[in-house]
């Protein structure tokens, strides 16, 4: 199968739809002559200013950063200029490279609100998002909050809930894959933070961008729908390591490793529901090209995981902490040799290593794409760190991918012990929708 994330919402890339400055720096004359879009208008001289402003200083708050700072960093990346389309075959926000800063946000329609209520919010949400992508204001009234910033890879995908289709009298065109997610021994779920008739996910590598797009999609909801949770996180900087790596968690592994990429044959199938479904289970016509985003916040035990040794550590995922290598040996895409065992007669990679009972060839080949961001809300009552993980698994039909990796997680995984899921959400994440179109669109009117 083709790869059809590099065609969909990006223009001809092949990094998931962004376009990033680091890659393709531009000539600083390109920059002042304002090739890219801002809110302003006038991001390339504000771009030039602020990459040229280590380097040579110039007016203003650059100048005063510049002078505070000992030497002039060479800018490793221009951040601001990166922008994903948001129109394409599929949303954004899925196969493109993780970004900074994330907010999930669920709401609820309001009581009375119904399907002509939820198309007209659809479109005023698809109408919101669209050229704040690109980097333009919100239409209406824009709170300023990025009047000065470039798209910063600004991604919003939309996602219905299970009940969303009852409340629009859509029940028909509901996927089976929307089924509740089975109950998993392990689960301590606040079903207030669990759930709801609409999601929103919000990238950006800049946090004043996401916040400016979280807050304009929040007042386009109006009386419409109600947020009923929000959860924010974040990773790594781009930029922030000296070549692209792998992220880590808040737990310190790399977390990523295994992912299916969006180069491999299968990525497309195993990702995005194919164009003809088929198959009693198979997902309605409505979400060709969609997606289904498992989401679970997964609260860290940092205290209980940070006071064991870190070969301990090691072997409760099965891989080397330092770079992500299987405990067998080589470098972190090195396959995992599962057979292999030490001078001590024992599995190097245990048979309870999270790594080998999550991986597809022991779940009848389930895949799902993570692309999770972590979150630190504070301290607890019990003084215990709030944080760890908004896991997102994005896959084709959640009961082949994420279902039977949980179960089989739940019933054996050593990294259980460290770790509690305390909310949970699945959620039908349709198509992109093209333009002129509003997202959903083809559920809508169907
Ligand atoms: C049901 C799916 C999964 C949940 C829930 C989950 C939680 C979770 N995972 C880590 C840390 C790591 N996971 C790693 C690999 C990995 N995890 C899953 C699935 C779930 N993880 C899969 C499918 C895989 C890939 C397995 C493979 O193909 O090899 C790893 C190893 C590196 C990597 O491949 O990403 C780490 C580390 C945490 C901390 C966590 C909950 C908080
Ligand atoms: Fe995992």
């Amino acid at each position: 199968m083709t790869d059809t994330s590099k065609t969909t919402n990006s223009a001809g890339t092949d990094d998931g739809g962004r376009h990033r400055g680091e890659e393709h720096p531009a000539p600083a004359d390109a920059r002042a002559s304002g090739a890219r879009v801002s809110r302003r208008g006038v991001l390339g001289a504000v771009g030039a200013g602020a990459v040229g402003g280590l380097v040579v200083g110039a007016g203003g708050g650059i100048g005063a950063y510049a002078a505070t700072r000992p030497a002039a960093p060479t800018p490793l990346t221009h951040l601001g200029s990166d922008a994903v389309a948001f129109h394409g075959t599929h949303q954004a926000g899925i196969s493109t490279p993780m970004q900074a800063v994330g907010h999930l946000v669920a709401f609820d329609l309001a009581p009375g609100a119904g399907r002509a209520e939820a198309i007209a919010l659809l479109r005023r949400w698809t109408a919101c998002a669209a050229p704040m992508t690109e980097g333009r204001p919100a239409p209406g009234h824009d709170t300023d909050v990025a009047l000065d910033e470039g798209p910063s890879a600004l991604t919003v995908t939309f996602g219905f809930g299970r009940s969303f289709f009852d409340r629009t009298g859509l029940v028909k065109q509901r996927p089976v894959q929307l089924d509740p997610l089975p109950a998993f021994s392990s689960d301590h779920l606040d079903p207030a933070r669990s759930d709801g008739d609409l999601w929103i996910q919000v990238g950006s590598d800049d946090a004043l961008v996401a916040f400016h797009a979280l807050r304009a999609l929040q007042k386009e909801a109006g009386s419409t729908a109600r947020v009923r949770w929000l959860m924010s996180g974040f990773n790594r900087s781009p930029g922030a390591t000296a070549h692209p790596m792998t992220m880590r968690n808040l737990m310190g592994q790399v977390d990523g490793t295994g992912n299916p990429k969006p180069s491999e044959p299968r990525f497309g199938e195993e990702i995005f529901v194919p164009a003809k479904p088929h198959g009693t289970l198979a997902s309605p016509a409505w979400m060709a090209g969609g997606s289904y985003a498992v989401v679970r916040r997964i609260r860290m035990l940092l205290d209980d995981w940070e006071s064991m040794p870190v070969g301990k550590q090691e072997k409760v995922i099965g891989r080397r902490k330092s770079d992500g290598a299987p405990l067998t040996g080589g470098t972190e895409d090195t396959a995992m040799a599962l057979t292999k065992k030490g001078p001590d007669g024992e599995l190097v990679i245990p048979a309870d290593a999270h790594a080998r009972i999550a991986q597809p060839s022991a779940n009848g080949g389930a895949a799902m794409l993570r692309r999770s961001y972590s979150y630190n809300d504070g301290l607890r009552g019990d003084g215990k760190p709030d944080a760890g993980l908004l896991f997102v698994a994005w896959q084709a039909d959640p009961l082949k991918g994420f279902v039977p990796v949980q179960r089989k997680l739940d019933r054996g995984d050593a990294l259980s012990a460290f770790i509690r899921h305390e909310a949970s959400g699945l959620f039908a994440v349709p198509a992109g929708a093209a333009k002129g179109e509003y997202v959903g669109q083809r559920l809508m009117e169907s």
